[in-house]
């Protein structure tokens, strides 16, 4: 399978090496800094389920360079999609499909728009995974999931073969029953654990030592599940304490990848996440008490410019 991963950062670079490792055909389409970077280091996988090391990428820097590809492994942050669409109107215009795994979900209307709802298939990831200060990905946890499946009919294919080749690479890559729930579940999930440890400066240990902190990840779960409800999705009071149930069962020190983000002075998702969920709040006449709460802390770390 012809595979362009578009944006070379953790996921992008850990889930890219890992098809490479499994003999797919993998190119990494980046920006002219990351380029000079990984011509000149490789990429490379500092992972508890085992090293690996690329020694020369294919790295390229415009998708012209590429004559066709099956798929594109979308992994920007969110402030980063309106930058790639030209990118990914070249790629799909030569037969790719798109598989973001963007947290959220308010770049799939705005991929779907410009792309056209055939080339945009749902995706997520479950993984902790960032980059070091030489740009190595370190992948610290041991789940490394990706989950995807289609959102038009002629999708289906494809998601089977995504399955099919990714069953001998090193990561838990599988097809969704209902994609549109699991990106909603997951948004509503990232929603409260990034604004909780984020605008905390906390690890979830410490974030439930207080339970009055912890209470707020819990209402933050519910004003996504009414959000999720008004767009049509059945998120209800169990998927509400399955989360919850997650953050009492993380590690102590695990945290969020926005929040590992704040700690690096980097910028924050906090628009495409919090501010998305409050612009699709205004779209239905629903407020979000606690999510305009945490959004409105948050903005203080942004890192915008
Ligand atoms: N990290 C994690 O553990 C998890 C992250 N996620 C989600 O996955 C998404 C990606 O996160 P993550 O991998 O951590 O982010 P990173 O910041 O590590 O990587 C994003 C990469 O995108 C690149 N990029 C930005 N714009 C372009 C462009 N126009 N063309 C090519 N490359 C571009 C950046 O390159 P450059 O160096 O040029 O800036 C950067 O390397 C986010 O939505 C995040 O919320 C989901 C699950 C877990
Ligand atoms: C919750 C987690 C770690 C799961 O992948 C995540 O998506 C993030 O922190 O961005």
């Amino acid at each position: 399978m012809k595979i362009v991963v578009l944006g070379a950062g953790a996921l992008g670079a850990y889930f890219g090496a890992r098809w490479e490792q499994s003999g797919q055909d993998v190119v990494f389409l980046v920006r002219p800094k990351r380029a000079q970077q990984l011509r000149q280091s490789g990429i490379l996988i500092h992972s508890v389920e085992g090293d690996y090391a690329i020694e020369a990428p294919n790295v390229i820097e415009d998708a012209s360079e590429v004559d066709t590809a099956d798929l594109v492994l979308l992994a920007v942050k969110g402030y980063h999609l309106q930058d790639t669409i030209s990118q990914l109107k070249t790629l799909t215009a030569k037969g790719a499909r798109v598989l973001p795994v963007l947290n959220g979900i308010e770049h799939l209307p705005i991929l779907q728009e410009q792309l056209g709802e055939e080339a945009v298939l749902g995706g997520l990831s479950f993984i902790i995974a960032t980059l070091d200060n030489q740009g190595d990905v370190v992948h610290a946890s041991s789940f490394h999931d990706l989950r995807f499946g289609p959102l038009h009919p002629s999708q289906q294919a494809l998601c089977q073969q995504i399955e099919s080749v990714s069953r001998n690479a090193k990561m838990n890559a599988k097809q969704a029953d209902d994609i549109s729930l699991e990106m909603w579940n997951k948004y509503m999930f990232i929603t409260a654990f990034s604004g909780i440890t984020t605008a905390t400066d906390s690890v979830i240990g410490e974030v439930r030592k207080r339970p009055s902190t912890f209470r707020i990840a819990e209402k933050i779960l519910e004003d996504m599940t009414k959000l999720a409800n008004a767009n049509n999705i059945p998120l209800n009071k169990q998927h509400v304490e399955k989360a919850m149930d997650n953050l009492r069962k993380f590690d102590e020190d695990a945290t969020s990848s926005m929040h590992q983000d704040r700690r690096k002075g980097l910028r924050l998702e906090v628009e495409h996440l919090h501010g998305g969920a409050i612009r699709l709040a205004e779209q239905s006449g629903l407020e979000l008490p606690y999510v305009e709460t945490i959004y409105g802390i948050l903005k203080r770390f942004e890192n915008k410019d």
